[in-house]
């Protein structure tokens, strides 16, 4: 099947994390929010600033292409989190889920909640904000940069 793209724009991005923090307000307060880096970085730090929550700890998690290939591995552990009890785990998307049950493992009592998923992956998130297909390519504002296209009418009169 083609893959198809789904652009997601700063402003996309920010009202999404934003509705996610709303959602979360019910469910809090939390000891800390644990950002899956890199993706969850952004919308942690905004969801950190809606639910004022001043702990914000990482969790790294890393799936080599090489002879390891599909073992997901922690590269960076938090810190202060124990089991995850009372924290709050923020990423970007769920994808095939395998991130996030790396991360569960380690935080069996966290909460964990994302921006986007896709339904292998839906599974292994408590919340997301929107679905996306699973052969959908999410193309997140850092990723992107706008790009100059030239105009129909000048396309059609140089024929390129
Ligand atoms: O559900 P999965 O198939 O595991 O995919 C989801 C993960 O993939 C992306 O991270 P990526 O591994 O691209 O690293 P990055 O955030 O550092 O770019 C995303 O930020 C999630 O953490």
């Amino acid at each position: 099947m083609a893959t198809t793209y789904a652009t997601v724009t700063w402003d996309q991005l920010h009202r999404d994390a934003r509705i996610l923090a709303e959602t979360l307000m019910a469910k809090g307060p939390f000891k800390g929010i644990v950002a899956v880096t890199r993706g969850g970085l952004i919308p942690a730090a905004i969801v950190a600033r809606e639910l004022d929550c001043r702990l914000v700890e990482t969790i790294s998690v890393i799936t080599y292409d090489d002879e390891s290939r599909g073992k997901p591995e922690i590269i960076k552990d938090p810190q202060v989190t124990g089991d995850g009890e009372g924290y709050l785990v923020i990423d970007d998307l769920v994808d095939s889920g395998v991130t996030a049950r790396v991360v569960r493992e380690r935080l069996p009592k966290a909460l964990f909640a994302c921006l986007y998923a896709k339904a292998q992956g839906k599974p292994l998130t408590d919340l997301f904000v929107v679905e996306v297909p699973q052969e959908t390519w999410v193309l997140f504002p850092w990723d992107t940069a706008p790009l100059f296209i030239p105009p129909l009418a000048k396309k059609l009169t140089t024929g390129s």
